[in-house]
């Protein structure tokens, strides 16, 4: 018998329905074709649109369908025009990734031969490379807690031990499965701003005792200012970075950039036993409702879910599936004949998932 895998599904806000369902009939397809697992899935309301009809962004079943799950795909959430009485935007995907201990921002930067960047690549070189981006704390820690008086704000940066530390020891452990899958060198760069912020000279503290662990592994700093001008200037020395949730955030934006798009860049927040699998783009009010959403990003955020589930399980056929996945996403980009306008094609969204449905032969 199949092993069956649930899955919560927040289809969010904006372009979210219109980019979920097509990724997910692509993910039943992939399923019921497969004889190593199953899945299903469970909606669970939530998001702006959802507060605005219930008073509720997150409503407790939703956050126990998300618990009890094996994994979450998640769309985009918050709208620009609903926010919360103390005038901060709805953000449950924060909510969760805290809920959650989602401790593991990680967003791929990848650039293949023939595909559509700002950048002059040169000759023979790839950009791929991992940003990881604490989700947790950093920055964000008072999201809307802050304290505001007539004359002043102020929000608290949170560096902790115990997050810190699970970070780094994630970040060490992909570099070494990059390097032993050839997908990199084995290199991790602590991005910072250590110089100024004794809070970053703490992060990089533990950075360093951990890097001591993996003596086969290269570690090393850089400031977040310098990384951004790196990140564009030469990418392609990049292999695992790991920062704060606030630079992650940021720089994740950047790599999207790099890639042609936020319609391409895909993301998971993982911690030591849920994930949350979902595009770095938000919900894209100013195209939603008009069938032109890139899917991609959702797509290849589903192939990274099939990855980790894989790996998780040791279910070496949803593991295929999602590298399947990923690279018939690639293939459909590199052939750059049905593209969505935010790539610079005419496709709309179902035209730009029926080709990489195509490209798994899967209709
Ligand atoms: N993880 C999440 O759920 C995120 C949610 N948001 C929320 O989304 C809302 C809109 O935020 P924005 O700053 O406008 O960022 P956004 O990422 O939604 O949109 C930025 C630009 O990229 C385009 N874009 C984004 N995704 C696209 C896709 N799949 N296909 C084609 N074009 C796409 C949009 O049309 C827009 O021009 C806000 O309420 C914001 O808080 C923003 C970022 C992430
Ligand atoms: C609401 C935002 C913090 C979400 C976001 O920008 C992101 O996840 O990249
Ligand atoms: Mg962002």
């Amino acid at each position: 018998m199949k092993t069956n895998f649930e899955i919560a599904v927040f289809e969010g806000d904006g372009i979210g329905p219109e980019i979920t369902a097509p990724t997910v009939a692509i993910l039943r397809q992939l399923a019921a074709q497969s004889d190593g697992y199953d899945l299903s899935f469970t909606d669970a309301p939530a998001g702006a649109a959802h507060y605005a009809q219930t008073g509720e962004s997150l409503p407790a079943a939703s956050m126990e369908i998300a618990r009890r799950s094996d994994a979450i795909l998640l769309s985009a959430m918050g709208l620009p025009s609903v926010r919360y009485a103390d005038g901060t935007e709805i953000s449950p995907q924060i909510d969760l990734r805290k809920a959650l201990t989602l401790f593991a921002g990680v967003r791929p930067v990848t650039v293949r031969a023939n595909q559509r960047t700002p950048l002059k690549i040169p000759e023979g070189r790839e950009i791929d490379f991992v940003l990881i981006r604490e989700s947790t704390e950093g920055l964000f820690y008072t999201q809307g807690r802050g304290e505001v008086t007539k004359d002043e704000a102020r929000e608290t940066l949170l560096i902790t031990r115990d997050i810190s530390e699970k970070l780094f020891k994630f970040a060490f452990e992909l570099a070494r499965t990059r390097k032993e899958t050839g997908r990199g060198p084995g290199k991790v760069t602590c991005v910072d701003k250590a110089n100024v912020f004794r809070a970053f000279a703490f992060f990089r503290e533990m950075f360093d005792a951990e890097a001591a662990k993996h003596p086969d592994l290269a570690a090393d700093h850089a400031y977040v200012d310098a990384t951004a001008l790196w990140m564009v200037l030469k990418p392609w020395e990049f292999d695992v970075m790991v920062t704060e949730n606030m630079f992650g955030d940021i720089l994740s934006d950047l790599g999207a950039g790099l890639m042609g798009g936020l319609g391409l860049a895909p993301s998971a927040d993982i911690g030591l036993e849920h994930a949350v699998f979902q595009p770095c783009h938000g919900s894209a009010p100013d195209i939603a409702g008009q069938g032109l959403a890139n899917p991609l990003a959702m797509i290849l955020s589903a192939a990274m879910m099939l990855e980790w589930l894989g790996i998780k399980h040791d279910n070496a056929a949803m593991l295929a599936d999602g590298t399947k996945l990923r690279e018939a996403v690639e293939a459909v980009v590199s052939k750059g004949e049905i593209l969505t306008r935010d790539l610079g094609g005419d496709a709309g969204t179902a035209q730009s998932a029926a080709a990489v449905a195509a490209a798994l032969n899967l209709s």
